[in-house]
């Protein structure tokens, strides 16, 4: 993919060559197209792209045989995807497709042909997902502005292509104004990656909240959220589910449309029984409900309305409502919020992990009175869309016809809406990161998240850790053959993590239960050791302290203590001894903490621990390390004392 990645240098150099090319194969290519239009019944729809093709901003792109020249050309309005008969992946081989995508997304592909690289210019990189980088570029062939998603297939195996299929099958099912257009594909024939072509967003909602300065009118907060649920129906009606709604996947144009992207988790479900299992790693950790938390496998629409209503109280409060930095944080926060699930709730959803997670203590729902400020309408959709019985949560329509959008201030027209200066959620991670270099410069040295951020951009960007087991679950999915919508269809746990897997195992053996199940929970909630010592000599705390000057410091906190839980767990394993807890699953100031059963008390106070066990690490490691410069310094000026002096721990 030497054009998309080409640098502006490049492009006077491919010219000549392509130009060439272009020529060369321009009587081959307009058969192919033919012969490819006649048997797609007129489907394919030739651009008027050769003109463009001697552009003197075309890039390179070397690498592609001569087999590509026939892919400038592009689809719209493909209908519904049906059974691909094997010729049809002979054809799409002839019509430029890689045989490794054809064999595999024949499917997705269908119809349409690959664009080219060197038709588009790359620009510049404006997003970074979990398993894709987002390019801003110009499609030459009609000079408009477009995003290329690059996904990669490192590994190459067949269920990550088949993934990748699905969202590209489920991206050109929709058609609606706000859901985000896939308008092609750019193969690669030298690179096993793929570009998926859209319509360019100025602003993603993430980035846009967290401009310095803005704060959204009640108008504009309606307007977007008419336009979210207006997706989301859209999507619910045909039988899709996003599962992945956050203020970064809410991509706003400058005539303040909003779409919904990022369909990488999206699946099809059964909106009548709910009876296809899905996994329950999905959606990000801040957004995710309690259900899917809890191990739910057995879902529909409410998941996504869970996830609208924490983009609602966000446009309010302009901050994320629960950002939770573990599962067991994250339910904690919920229940803090929203109140514990009934009686009844428990007995009736079964769901696998609720013996684990179950709290001590009953929590009482506090919507209303924690967003004094927000007004009622707002608060009364809330607590629909945030109710803990997903049954409760209603539909997209069913919001889209709530008092929020009847109740005067109405939602604005979304051209009335002010114009911002282009901005992402990646636009939000770099002002964090220079915020804080800035205060490392100062000499402030090492902060806490709220101190060293501002408090507007402080809860813009989820940390790197928040989403940490849907990454894992993403990559899994993209290491190994263990593809998403194999394990869902047919292996409900497949998906899952072992440590999911494994909270089953320990339920169905009641006699191994407590220890194994706060091992691994120490794991998930994180466990401190406090030893000065054993802190200071482990080598992997060395690590950690070596990160500490590398990493942004949320990653840091996160980092440095798994390192010591590494650390501790295996100081543990050594010398046989099984952690000890106390009733409620914490165990005072020293050591270790379980999350175990979840008690109001006991949650704060290991939080409050972890963070106070987190600085004063942080506070050693500087001392440690202002220690190290003396000591340096001294070294270089006296080597004598060097010799008669002990190395420092
Ligand atoms: N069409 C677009 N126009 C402009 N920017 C876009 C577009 N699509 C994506 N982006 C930017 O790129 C970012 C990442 O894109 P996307 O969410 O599709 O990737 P991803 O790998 O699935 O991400 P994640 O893992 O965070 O869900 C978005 O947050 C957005 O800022």
């Amino acid at each position: 993919m030497g054009g998309i990645c080409g640098k502006p240098s490049a492009i006077g150099d491919a010219r000549g060559s392509s130009t060439t090319r272009s020529k060369v194969s321009s009587e081959s290519r307009s058969k192919r197209v033919e012969s490819f239009r006649v048997k797609n019944r007129g489907e394919v729809r030739a651009g008027s792209i050769d003109r463009r093709l001697n552009s003197s901003r075309r890039v390179r792109d070397d690498d592609c045989d001569k087999s590509r020249e026939v892919s400038q050309v592009f689809i719209a309005n493909i209908p519904g995807i049906g059974a691909i008969p094997k010729s049809i992946e002979g054809q799409q081989i002839v019509a430029g497709w890689p045989s490794w995508l054809a064999a595999v997304a024949s499917e997705a592909i269908n119809g349409w042909l690959p664009r080219r690289a060197d038709t588009f210019e790359k620009l510049e990189k404006i997003g970074q997902g979990t398993y894709s980088s987002v390019y801003k570029a110009r499609d030459l062939t009609n000079n408009k502005l477009v995003a290329l998603k690059r996904v990669r297939f490192d590994n190459m195996d067949t269920e990550s292509v088949k993934f990748m299929a699905r969202e590209i099958h489920i991206l050109r099912m929709l058609d609606h104004p706000n859901i985000i257009k896939l308008e092609g594909l750019v193969t690669s024939c030298s690179s096993r990656s793929l570009y998926l072509v859209f319509e360019y967003m100025e602003h993603d909602l993430t980035g846009l909240a967290s401009l310095p300065g803005v704060k959204f009118t009640e108008p504009q907060v309606k307007c977007y959220m008419q336009q979210l649920l207006s997706g989301l129906d859209y999507c619910h009606s045909h039988g899709v589910l996003h599962r992945d709604i956050k203020g970064s996947n809410l991509l706003i144009d400058n005539n303040g449309i909003l779409k919904i992207a990022d369909f990488g988790l999206a699946n099809f479900f059964d909106s009548n029984h709910q009876n296809v299992a899905l996994t329950s790693r999905v959606v990000t950790l801040w957004y995710r409900p309690p259900e899917l938390l809890l191990g739910a496998t057995h879902y529909g629409v409410a998941v996504d309305l869970w996830s609208t209503g924490c983009i609602l109280g966000e446009l309010y409060t302009g901050k994320p409502i629960m950002p939770g930095r573990t599962e067991v944080e994250q339910l904690h926060k919920i229940f803090k919020l929203c109140g514990s699930p009934s009686e009844d709730y428990w007995r009736k959803s079964k769901l696998r992990h609720s013996t684990v997670f179950r709290p001590t203590q009953s929590y009482r729902r506090r919507i209303e009175e924690t967003y004094k400020d927000v007004p009622l309408v707002a608060i009364q959709l809330m607590e629909t869309l945030l109710a803990i019985d997903p049954s409760q949560r209603g539909t997209a329509l069913s919001a889209l016809k709530s008092e929020f959008f009847t109740t005067k201030p109405h939602a604005c027209d979304p051209s009335t809406l002010p114009k911002y200066h282009p901005s992402k959620e990646i636009d939000a991670k770099l002002r964090e990161e220079e915020a804080r270099r800035r205060i490392a410069e100062g000499g402030m040295g090492l902060r806490t998240d709220t101190e060293s951020r501002g408090p507007r951009e402080s809860w813009a960007v989820p940390a790197p850790e928040a989403n940490a087991e849907l990454v894992a679950s993403m990559q899994r999915r993209h290491d190994r053959a263990n593809s998403k919508s194999r394990s869902e269809y047919f292996n409900r746990n497949k998906d899952d993590t072992a440590a999911a897997t494994f909270i089953e195992e320990q339920q169905a053996r009641p006699s191994h239960y407590s220890n194994e199940v706060r091992e691994f929970y120490s794991g998930s909630l994180m466990a401190e050791n406090t030893a000065d010592k054993h802190e200071l000599d482990s080598s992997t705390y060395q690590m950690a302290r070596k990160q500490l000057s590398q990493d942004s410091w949320r990653m840091r906190k996160h980092d440095l203590s798994r390192s010591m839980y590494r650390a501790e767990s295996g100081r543990s394993t050594s010398t046989g001894k099984q952690p000890f807890m106390n009733g409620d699953g914490y165990k005072g100031n020293n050591k270790i903490h379980f999350s175990g059963p979840l008690g109001a008390s006991n949650v704060d106070q290991m939080l409050k621990d972890r963070d106070h066990h987190i600085q004063e690490a942080a506070r050693r490691a500087r001392l440690d390390k202002a220690r190290h410069a003396k000591l340096h310094s001294e070294m270089t000026i006296n080597p004598i004392y060097v010799s008669s002096r002990r190395q420092p721990r």
